[in-house]
């Protein structure tokens, strides 16, 4: 049943992108300038969770090694590397420039100085989830440092805007801006498709079940393809010649819970702390969370921060809010809600 489970994970990045030809063209010519050995410009790339921003990212990098021997990739998740330490340490650890450096006790600055001594090809860092970090001054670090390019990937505009100062605010405005919206359903379908052909064997799914994988996931190709995966790997399991209509039905919302869980394990201490007091008294405002989220913690967060976190895990369907920006509330996303598998 399963020919290549590879295509199925989640991270997988296809030879083929479907539908982004002008992202991909976009982000490419942003880059083209290394291909001649000279400085890029930096580059944002926004759109919600699912639209394909960190699988169009990876595919335009890949794609420039494959064109130019000079150049190095390297990649970051912010949210996992939240603090400035941690993701100048990663790209650091990437480019076998950590030998030595101490994760007590070595300065920032430090850590900077050998970026800048960094004399390899030129490198592309695309840093993921950048809204999360919680010191973005990274951002400026690395902005400064002509030999390497950086991809900026967030959800929204605005709320990477937002946390940064005014000098670096006014460098990234004038960065080329990459967005992505949802897919459409058509767009989806073809995703999945693809995904299908190299990942199963023939005829394990139909073009209907296809369809209504596409429809259930409203836009996101992550979700899609996470109840494709489900899906076919329970078929496998159950020793089907073919995903039936009883296991996509279950798929979709096993899926969503997946990825849910993903998404609770990947929230930062305090973001948890945070998520659980909405989890016990939502729907709850946001000055209201800010008062109890500073009484349990020791080195409370801005209100301003923790509104980003808010929406972050408004944009991940862990929350969802209701109301305008002045009356709004938050509660937990009701998970029987979500659109269901026809
Ligand atoms: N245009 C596309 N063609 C083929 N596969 C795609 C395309 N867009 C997204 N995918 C696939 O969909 C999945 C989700 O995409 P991706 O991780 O890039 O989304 P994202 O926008 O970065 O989401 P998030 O904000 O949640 O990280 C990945 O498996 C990716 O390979």
């Amino acid at each position: 049943m399963i020919r290549d489970a590879r295509v199925l994970r989640a991270g997988f990045v296809p030879r083929e992108v479907e539908h982004r030809d002008a992202e991909v063209n976009h982000l490419s010519s942003v880059l083209e300038p290394i291909t001649n050995g000279e400085p890029a410009d930096t580059a944002i790339v926004t759109g919600p969770s699912g639209a394909g921003k960190t699988c169009i990212s990876k595919f335009v990098t890949e794609r420039l090694r494959e064109e130019v021997l000079d150049v190095q990739t390297t990649y970051v998740n912010c949210w996992r590397n939240y603090t400035r330490f941690r993701t100048l340490y990663q790209i650091l650890d990437d480019l076998g420039a950590t030998i030595d450096i101490h994760r007590q006790s070595t300065p920032h600055d430090e850590l900077v100085d050998r970026l800048q001594q960094h004399d390899g090809p030129r490198t592309v860092v695309i840093l993921d989830e950048v809204d999360q970090l919680e010191d973005p001054s990274v951002i400026y670090d690395l902005h400064s440092l002509p030999q390497f390019a950086i991809i900026c990937i967030a959800n929204k505009e605005e709320e990477l805007f937002g946390r940064v100062d005014d000098r670096l605010v006014s460098r990234l405005r004038s960065s080329e801006h990459v967005r992505m919206d949802k897919y459409h359903d058509e767009q989806l379908y073809d995703i999945l498709s693809a995904r299908a052909k190299w990942g199963l064997d023939e005829d394990v799914i139909t073009d209907d079940q296809l369809y209504r994988i596409a429809d259930a996931a409203a836009g996101d190709a992550r979700l899609a393809i996470g109840i494709l995966r489900t899906a076919a790997s329970k078929a496998d399991r159950e020793n089907h010649e073919r995903i039936t209509d009883d296991i996509l039905l279950d798929a979709a919302e096993d899926a969503r819970a997946q990825i849910k869980q993903k998404s609770l394990d990947s929230l930062t201490p305090h973001q948890r702390v945070v998520y659980d007091i909405v989890r016990d008294h939502g729907p709850i405002g946001p000055s209201e969370i800010h008062e109890q989220y500073a009484e349990e913690v020791d080195d409370p967060r801005t209100k301003r921060t923790v509104r980003t976190y808010l929406s972050k895990m408004a944009q991940y369907n862990l929350l969802e809010a209701e109301g305008t920006s002045r009356d709004r509330e938050y509660s937990l996303v009701d998970s029987a809600a979500a659109s269901p598998m026809q």
